[in-house]
């Protein structure tokens, strides 16, 4: 898996925004203004091919929680779109808030969504490890999909019953046979897509977004079970919800935004 392999304790805590930033014109997450996007008819549908036989594990990381895919070999892949090469799939989390009001990264038109779905593929036709890509200006490809609260969502509630295994930071538990396709919204073709970063340190930016128009459906109650989540380990005396992981909008500078719908 992707991420695993780094030793998340070199992370300063993400919220208080680390003072310089690799680049820092092209920094993610942004405000998405419909009226500033630019349609372009070349952008093509996206194929995601997803084999749930890959799927390993949930791990809380202290950040937030990820669901981790083995990705040393190209059984869980992601191209089209504006996407030039075959991407592979190496882990999804999520970013959420203490309550409806807010917790997603990117907004549209400012408008805060509850939380936010981030599934991590890396360039595996350029790059032979995650740790290569994610120095790498095309090296990721990061599907942002938008939650609001409404019906219950019967493909998350696998996940979401796992989750007190993971309450505490470091702890991972056995998670097999999800296909995270089932997160996916109905309509996948239409997306915006711009150039931009990791929304955690290291805020590398090597990162091509493709946010979903559409959102999914989650009920009240299962983000519920997201904020009984800690940030702390079971040692620490202090507990702290893992609420509000998400990271303050960054400005566009001179970006586009795409998008593959008029
Ligand atoms: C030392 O180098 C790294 C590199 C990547 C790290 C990471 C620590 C946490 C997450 N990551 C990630 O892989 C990561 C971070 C943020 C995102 S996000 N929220 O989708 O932009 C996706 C993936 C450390
Ligand atoms: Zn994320």
């Amino acid at each position: 898996a992707c991420s695993s392999r780094f030793v998340l304790s070199q992370m300063h805590p993400m919220w208080q925004e680390p003072l310089e930033v690799p680049g820092g014109d092209r920094q993610s997450p942004i405000d998405i203004s419909i009226r500033k996007s630019v349609f372009d008819p070349n952008l093509k549908p996206l194929v995601t091919r997803y084999d749930p036989r890959t799927c390993q594990q949930i791990w809380n990381n202290g950040y937030s929680f990820l669901v981790e895919y083995d990705d040393r070999t190209d059984k869980s892949t992601l191209h089209g779109g504006p996407l030039e090469d075959q991407f592979r799939l190496c882990q999804f989390h999520f970013h959420w808030g203490e309550n409806n009001n807010w917790g997603s990264e990117h907004t549209v038109d400012r408008h805060l969504y509850p939380a936010e779905l981030h599934l991590v593929h890396w360039n595996s036709d350029k790059y032979s490890l995650f740790e290569e890509a994610v120095m790498e200006d095309n090296g990721l490809a990061v599907i942002g999909v938008f939650m609001k609260v409404g019906r219950r969502h019967e493909g998350l509630q696998k996940l979401v019953d796992a989750l007190p295994a993971v309450r505490h930071k470091d702890s991972v538990v056995e998670f097999t046979k999800f296909d995270p396709s089932c997160l996916l919204p109905q309509n996948t073709n239409e997306y915006w897509t711009y150039a931009g970063s990791l929304t955690t340190p290291p805020l590398t930016e090597a990162v091509t977004w493709i946010i979903m128009k559409q959102p999914i459906e989650v009920s009240h109650d299962q983000l519920a079970v997201f904020r009984s989540l800690l940030f702390t380990s079971a040692e620490e005396e202090v507990q702290k919800s893992m609420v509000n992981n998400f990271r303050v909008q960054q400005s566009l500078k001179d970006r586009t935004i795409r998008s593959s719908f008029n």
